[in-house]
C-alpha cells in the first residue's frame, strides 16, 4: 500500500462526517481572517495619523473610533467563529473515533488467531489507542487549522499582489525557498524512510514496554538478563538513535525555514526602501509599505503552522497505514446460510495442521492425520507429553485457526458451515490461561449466559466449587476483579471460569487443563459437579493430572502431533505403552510430592487421594 492510498483511506474515514468538517473548516478560516482585521484597522488609523502629521487638528477622530470598533468586533467574531469551528470539529472527531474503534475491535475479534500470533498485543493496543487517537487530534484540531493555514496565506498573498505586485513577488521568493528546503528533507527517500523507522521504533518500544511490565516477575528474578528487559532496552536505544538521526537530518532545514519564514518583513524592508528611493515623496506608496510591514507577520504565522501540521499529517498517515493493515486482515469466513446441527458428536477427520510463523515464511507442523470421534454424553480425554498438540486440537474446534487439511464436524455439520456465532453458542471452553474481565465476579460468571438469574449464577459457582470462597470475600459476588484477576489465586480464577462455562450450558464442553491449579479436594468436588452436569454433553478434556480423566469413556494419547494410543484407562494400561509410562510417572510424582513412603501415616487426607489414584496400580 503506498502513502497516497493511505491518505485516500484517511480522507475516506474523514468524509463520513463531511458536513460537520466543512462547517468546522469554514469557521476556522473565518476566524483566522477576522484576526487579520485588527491589523488592517491599525493600518487605517496610522494612515489617518500620517495624513494629518503636520496638522493634528485635522485628524478624523470618528474614523479612528470607527476602525477601533471594527477591530474589536472582528476579534469577538473571530472568537465566536473559533468556538463554533472547534465544536463542530470535535463532535465530528469523537464520532469518527468511536466508529473507528468499534469497527476495529469488531474486525480484530473476527480475524483468525493466526493474526494475533504474528502481532504483539502491545502493537495492536497502540494501533487501537494511539493511532486512532491521533486521527482525533488531526480531525478535531489539525484539519480546520490546515484549511485555514492554506487559505489565509493564499488570501493575504492575493491581497499583497493587489497592493503592490513587486513587493509581493519579493515576499514569495523566501516562502518558496523555505518550503523547498523542507521538501528536500521530507520528500526525499531518506527522509521518508527515517520517518517510517521512527514510527516502527515507537511501536516496538510500546510493544516491548508492555512485555517488560508483564514479565516483571522474570525481570526481578533474572535482573538485567531477563529477555523482556533486554528487548525493551534495545527498543529504547533504537528509539533514541532514530530520533537523534531525524533531529540531525532536519536541523539545518528546519532552522533555516523557521528563520526565513518568521522574518519575512526583513525581505520587505530593503525592497520597500529601494522602490521608494530616488522618487519624490510618494505618500500612497509609503502607506502601502506600512500596510505590507503590518501584514507580513500574519503571513508568517500560518506558514509556520503548516510546518507543524505537516509533521502531524505524516504521523497520522503512518498511523492510518497501520489501521488500514488491520482492516486488510482477512476475517474468518462465514457461511452465507449457517447450518444447524441437531446432534453433538465432535469428530476430527484426518486433520493436519501447521502454525504460520511470525513472518509468514515458514510453517510449523503440529498435527498429522488426527481422527477421532468424541461422542455426546461421554467424556473424551486428550493426554500426552507437553507440546504434543492437545491444546491445538481444542483451539481448532473453536476455529481459532482454520484447518487446511481434513475436516472437523459437530454432529453432521462441518464447523466452517455453522457460522461463528452458532459455533460459539454450541461450544463452551475453559482455557488453560484464564482471562477474567474487569468487572464483578457475578458478571464474570454471567458472561456465560447474560440472561441468567443470580440464583443460576450461584448454582454454577457451587458446582465449580467457588461459591464458598466468593462468599468469604468482603463484597461477595460484587467483588470487582482487577485486570487479569490479579487478586485471585490461579485456582480461584480457574474455578470462576469453570462456573462461567457451566452457566453457558452449551452442548459441547472443552476443558483445557481446567483443574490444573485446584488442590486435590477441590478437584474432587469439581469432578463431582462436572459428572452431574456433563451427562448429556460432549466433553473434551485436556489434563496433565491423569487421575482427573481416569473415568473418561475414551482417552486419546497425543504425542508429537499424532494419536499414539486410544482406549479406556484400563485398556491403555493393559497395552503397556506410552499411557502406562505416563501413568507410572504420575503415580511416582504423587508419591514424591507427598513423601508417601515415610509420611503415609502422618498424611491421612492426602494419602487417601493418592491411594485412590493408585488403587489399580
Ligand atoms: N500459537 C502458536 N503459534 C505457533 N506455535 C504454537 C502455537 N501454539 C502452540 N504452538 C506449538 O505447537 C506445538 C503443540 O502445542 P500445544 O499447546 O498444542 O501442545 P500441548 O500438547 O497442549 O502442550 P501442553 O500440554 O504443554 O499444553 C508446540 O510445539 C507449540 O510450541
Amino acid at each position: 500500500m503506498n502513502s497516497n492510498s493511505e491518505v485516500v483511506g484517511l480522507f475516506r474515514i474523514v468524509s463520513t462526517k463531511k458536513g460537520l468538517l466543512i462547517v468546522a473548516s469554514v469557521f476556522s478560516t473565518l476566524s483566522s481572517l477576522l484576526q487579520i482585521v485588527p491589523f488592517f484597522a491599525v493600518f487605517k488609523i496610522i494612515e489617518e495619523l500620517l495624513m494629518h502629521a503636520q496638522n493634528a487638528a485635522g485628524i478624523n477622530k470618528e474614523l479612528i473610533i470607527h476602525w477601533g470598533m471594527w477591530a474589536f468586533l472582528a476579534l469577538v467574531g473571530a472568537l465566536i467563529a473559533l468556538y463554533i469551528g472547534g465544536m463542530c470539529s470535535h463532535i465530528a472527531a469523537f464520532n469518527i473515533l468511536y466508529e473507528l474503534r468499534v469497527r476495529l475491535s469488531e474486525h480484530v475479534a473476527k480475524v483468525p488467531m493466526g493474526y494475533h500470533n504474528k502481532t504483539a498485543s502491545g502493537e495492536l493496543k497502540k494501533i487501537i489507542e494511539v493511532s486512532v487517537e491521533k486521527i482525533e487530534k488531526f480531525i478535531a484540531h489539525q484539519l480546520p487549522d490546515l484549511v485555514s493555514a492554506v487559505i489565509v496565506p493564499l488570501s493575504l498573498l492575493i491581497y499583497l499582489f493587489w497592493l503592490d505586485w513587486r513587493m509581493a513577488l519579493v515576499l514569495l521568493l523566501p516562502i518558496g525557498i523555505g518550503f523547498w528546503l523542507q521538501a528536500r528533507v521530507f520528500g526525499s527517500e531518506e527522509g521518508q524512510k527515517a520517518y517510517r523507522d521512527f514510527q516502527y521504533a515507537v511501536e516496538e518500544m510500546n510493544a516491548t514496554g508492555i512485555e517488560y511490565v508483564r514479565g516483571m516477575p522474570a525481570v526481578k528474578v533474572f535482573g538485567i538478563t531477563a529477555e523482556s528487559f533486554l528487548t525493551f532496552k534495545q527498543a529504547v536505544t533504537r528509539y533514541r538513535d532514530i530520533s537523534l538521526n531525524i533531529t540531525n537530518m532536519c536541523k539545518t532545514s528546519y532552522s533555516l525555514f523557521f528563520i526565513i519564514i518568521s522574518s519575512l518583513f526583513v525581505f520587505a524592508v530593503p525592497i520597500g526602501i529601494l522602490l521608494s528611493s530616488g522618487q519624490a515623496y510618494n505618500q500612497s506608496f509609503a502607506v502601502t509599505f506600512i500596510l505590507i510591514l503590518i501584514i507580513t507577520p500574519s503571513l508568517s504565522a500560518p506558514l509556520l503552522k503548516l510546518l507543524y501540521l505537516g509533521s502531524g499529517l505524516r504521523e497520522i498517515v503512518e498511523g492510518n497505514k497501520r489501521i488500514a493493515a488491520v482492516f486488510a486482515e482477512e476475517v474468518v469466513s462465514e457461511p452465507t446460510v449457517p447450518r444447524v446441527s441437531s446432534s453433538y458428536d465432535v469428530s476430527f477427520d484426518q486433520v493436519s495442521f501447521a502454525y504460520e510463523s511470525k513472518d509468514s515464511m515458514d510453517f510449523k507442523h503440529v498435527l498429522s492425520n488426527i481422527s477421532f470421534v468424541a461422542r455426546a454424553g461421554e467424556m473424551t480425554a486428550l493426554v500426552g507429553p507437553s507440546g504434543g498438540g492437545k491444546s491445538t486440537i481444542a483451539n481448532l474446534l473453536l476455529r481459532f485457526w482454520d484447518v487446511k487439511e481434513g475436516q472437523i464436524t459437530i454432529g453432521d455439520v462441518p464447523i466452517r458451515e455453522m457460522g461463528t456465532e452458532r459455533l460459539m453458542d454450541t461450544v463452551s471452553f475453559v482455557f488453560q490461561d484464564v482471562h477474567l474481565f474487569y468487572d464483578t465476579i457475578e458478571e464474570n460468571i454471567r458472561m456465560g449466559n447474560t440472561a441468567a438469574s443470580k440464583e443460576e449464577v450461584m448454582k454454577a459457582a457451587r458446582t465449580a466449587c467457588c461459591h464458598e470462597f466468593i462468599e468469604k470475600l468482603e463484597y461477595g459476588y460484587d467483588t470487582k476483579i482487577d485486570e487479569g484477576g490479579t487478586y485471585l489465586s490461579g485456582g480461584e480464577a480457574q474455578r470462576i471460569a469453570i462456573a462461567r462455562a457451566l452457566l453457558k450450558n452449551a452442548p459441547v464442553l472443552v476443558l483445557d487443563e481446567a483443574t490444573a491449579y485446584a488442590d486435590a479436594e477441590n478437584e474432587r468436588k469439581i469432578q463431582q459437579g462436572l459428572a452431574e452436569l456433563v451427562k448429556d454433553k460432549t466433553v473434551l478434556i485436556i489434563a496433565h493430572r491423569l487421575s482427573t480423566i481416569r473415568g473418561a469413556e475414551q482417552i486419546i494419547v497425543v504425542n508429537q502431533g499424532e494419536i499414539a494410543e486410544r482406549g479406556t484407562h484400563e485398556e491403555l494400561r493393559e497395552r503397556n505403552g506410552l499411557y502406562e509410562q505416563m501413568w507410572r510417572a504420575h503415580i511416582s510424582a504423587a508419591r514424591w510430592k507427598l513423601g508417601l513412603d515415610d509420611q503415609l501415616s502422618r498424611q491421612p487426607v492426602a494419602a487417601a487421594v493418592v491411594k485412590e489414584d493408585m488403587s489399580d496400580e
